[in-house]
């Protein structure tokens, strides 16, 4: 799939909302990807989800055992790629807000993980979610994403393959822009502090 095909799968989605949302990393936009409509059509959440397997380089889909996504927007893109792979899929969840497997979820020491996220924006939830993986005993070898909305700049200390760059600007407390300011704020996603 080229990028405006997967663009047309956003559209069609009408998943480019528009408007002042609060992102996860508590910064501010004039734009949201909201994965859950693009994902709702399980037929194409599958087609993303081969997409973006064919992202991943051979030497590195070959290694993985395990694919791992944090909730609630990695968990039906997380899922879809345990398809694509042949793979198990699991979910950390943060009820106290820190990432953990829950559900009797489980990964064997040293177990090679593909960690698997909806968007990238800051890559603050992917270093945590990374990093809970290393906790409970596994190692992440890479992540992939629908989105990665950082201009390719989020460090996530492992290669990372996203399936489209769709960079909008993003404004601190102090730099949101009088006409976006005028918009009442919305928080779509479920980060709670
Ligand atoms: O790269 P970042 O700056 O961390 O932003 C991206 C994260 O934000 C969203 O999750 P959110 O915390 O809003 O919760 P959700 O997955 O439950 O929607 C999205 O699903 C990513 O996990
Ligand atoms: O940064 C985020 O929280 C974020 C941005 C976006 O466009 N979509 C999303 O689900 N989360
Ligand atoms: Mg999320």
């Amino acid at each position: 799939m080229n990028d405006d095909e997967i663009l047309s799968e956003f559209r069609a989605s009408e998943a480019l909302l528009e408007g002042h949302f609060m992102l996860s990393s508590g910064r501010h936009s004039g734009h949201y990807l909201q994965c859950a409509r693009v994902l709702m059509n399980p037929e194409r959440a599958g087609r993303l989800a081969f997409a973006l397997a064919q992202k991943i380089p051979r030497e590195i889909r070959n290694e993985i055992d395990v694919v791992i996504s944090p909730a609630m927007g990695g968990i039906i893109i997380g899922q879809e790629m345990g398809r694509a792979l042949g793979k198990d899929a699991m979910f950390l969840e943060r009820p106290d807000g820190e990432f953990h497997l829950r559900r009797g979820f489980r990964i064997d020491k040293g177990a090679k993980v593909l960690m698997v996220e909806d968007v990238v924006t800051t890559g603050l939830s992917s270093r945590e979610a990374i990093a809970a993986v290393g906790r409970e005993g596994g190692e992440v070898i890479a992540e992939v994403a629908l989105v990665d909305r950082s201009n390719g700049a989020a460090d996530l200390g492992v290669p990372f393959f996203p399936l489209v760059d769709i960079t909008f600007p993003t404004y601190a407390d102090d730099e949101i822009p009088d006409e976006l300011a005028a918009i009442e704020v919305t928080k779509p996603g479920s980060r709670k502090d």
